[in-house]
């Protein structure tokens, strides 16, 4: 099956502007054991934390590239909804799994601020591990949707982990034993909508971040992701590729492997060249560690021989970490040199 995407709708992104040097690991040669691949993977994990995964050829990945298309439709319907209705869904039922959004300054023609939006789905409700948090009708329409893609991207993502087991020398089923599927964790599907905006500095700088929790599966169809180069601190774009997604580490792959993998920080800009002044949408699957594991550095493998760390001020829990790092009581960035704190923009 070749995979149909919905890019060339789009206008290109162009081509004279510099962008991130994300290798690209291919799904079907990592699912066949592919030993030269398993090395790149490992590689662009350790160094800069984001490598595009080519789906191409691989049964799981097609269907994944499938899901985030007709996704990207559902996405599109749901920010069409009405204010009031996607508020019902918003921060009063839940603080984080909810529908969000931000005021810009400027407004619509019906002197509406128009808003930067999100929407939030646990895996938990997705799958049935809880008592599901309301949702709107759209959303439970597509339910079956939504579970294959879920089940999909964390199959994906279990095995990167288990690639990444072998590579740091941990037993089998290290990292995999802290993100078990059935296991309540702050895994969610994200849908995003950037509306047209010009460039704002400030804005811009406020939303600079690293993913805090394990690993992150992105689709885009527009340029406006940039990544902060580590070496030189150059911002750079992000291109989209069809067929395939964009992935990166967040930082409790950085804290649980005192320091080996990196979580890179990156940020939104309004998308470039000839798509600058469209609606960018933006699909992601955030995986995190079970709620309950204790966000520490890990035993054994090539961690015991990181540097010392300094031991933890206090215990906290993967579902505390989130919280924290979600309000902002938790700033800071991970670098080779640890969390360093950063003031609030
Ligand atoms: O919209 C994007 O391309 C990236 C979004 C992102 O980095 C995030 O939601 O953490
Ligand atoms: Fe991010």
């Amino acid at each position: 099956m070749a995979i149909q995407t919905s890019h060339n709708k789009y206008p290109p992104f162009p081509s004279d502007i510099t962008t991130a040097p994300l290798v690209s690991i291919s799904l079907a040669k990592l699912e066949a054991g592919d030993k030269a691949e398993s090395d790149a993977f490992y590689e662009a994990c350790k160094n800069l934390g984001f490598f595009y995964l080519d789906m191409s050829g691989s049964t799981l990945g097609e269907r994944i590239v499938d899901g985030a298309e007709k996704l990207h439709k559902v996405q599109q319907e749901f920010f069409k909804l009405p204010n009031e209705l996607k508020e019902k869904y918003g921060t009063n039922m839940d603080k984080f799994y909810a529908y969000r959004f931000f005021p810009l300054t400027i407004r619509d023609p019906n002197g509406e601020p128009l808003r930067g939006e999100n929407y939030n789905m646990r895996k938990d409700d997705i799958l049935g591990n809880c008592e599901r948090l309301p949702a709107p009708q759209l959303v439970l329409d597509n339910q079956e949707l939504l579970e294959r893609y879920v089940r999909d991207c964390r199959t994906v993502i279990d095995l990167m982990l288990e690639d990444l087991d072998t590579h740091l020398e941990l037993p089998l089923g290290t990292l995999g034993n802290l993100h078990r599927l059935t296991s309540l964790s702050g895994d969610h599907a994200r849908f995003i909508q950037a509306p047209p905006a010009p460039w704002d500095d400030k804005r811009i700088a406020s939303g600079e971040h690293t993913d805090f929790g394990t690993i992150t599966i992105l689709f885009n169809w527009l340029g406006g992701l940039q990544i902060r180069l580590p070496v030189t601190d150059e911002w750079v774009y992000v291109k989209p590729v069809p067929g395939c997604a964009v992935v990166n580490l967040g930082d409790a792959l950085v804290k649980f492997t005192a320091g080996i993998l990196r979580s890179n920080i990156h940020r939104v800009v309004p998308p470039p060249g000839q798509q600058f002044g469209l609606a960018r949408n933006s699909l992601v699957y955030f995986s995190r560690p079970e709620n309950v594991v204790i966000m520490k550095r890990l035993k054994g493998g090539l961690i015991d021989q990181q540097p010392a760390t300094e031991p933890e001020k206090e215990e906290i829990t993967s579902h505390d970490w989130i919280m924290r790092r979600a309000h902002g009581d938790l700033r800071g960035i991970y670098t080779a040199k640890g969390f360093e704190f950063r003031t609030p923009a």
